[in-house]
């Protein structure tokens, strides 16, 4: 079987519809949020959503993250573990771990 990355899937998935017209980065940038409160919809009444349901939306919101990393030509993977490293000395091991306190009230590690 060939397999097809997720990129090249939306490319051509926009492509045939003609579609990148419409894939400009604040429409994909509002798409991104639109969708994120319809998979924040899934538990607005209830903890317990329908794991159906989450997955869907969730795909929704992965599919225009995705599509934004492809406009601005960026790798979705690459974006990630760039900002992990960022992410990783703001929160440093010894003071972070256990809990979930924002950065900027963690006690400093190097004292
Ligand atoms: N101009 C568009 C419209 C849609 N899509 C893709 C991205 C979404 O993953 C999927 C579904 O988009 P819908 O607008 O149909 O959204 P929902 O699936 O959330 O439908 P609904 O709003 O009925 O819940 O189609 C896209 O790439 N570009």
């Amino acid at each position: 079987m060939v397999e097809i990355s997720v990129q090249d899937a939306l490319v051509a998935f926009a492509a045939e519809r003609d579609w990148e017209q419409f894939h400009t980065p604040e429409n994909l940038a509002k798409s991104i949020a639109i969708e994120a409160g319809e998979l924040l919809e899934c538990f607005q009444w209830s903890a317990d959503a329908e794991p159906k349901r989450v997955r869907e939306e969730l795909a929704d919101v992965l599919t225009y993250c995705h599509l934004l990393a492809i406009r601005i030509g960026a790798n979705p993977d690459q974006l990630v573990l760039d900002k992990l490293e960022v992410t990783r000395k703001k929160y440093p091991v010894e003071t972070a771990r256990g809990v979930s306190t924002k950065y900027d009230k963690l006690p400093d590690s190097s004292s």
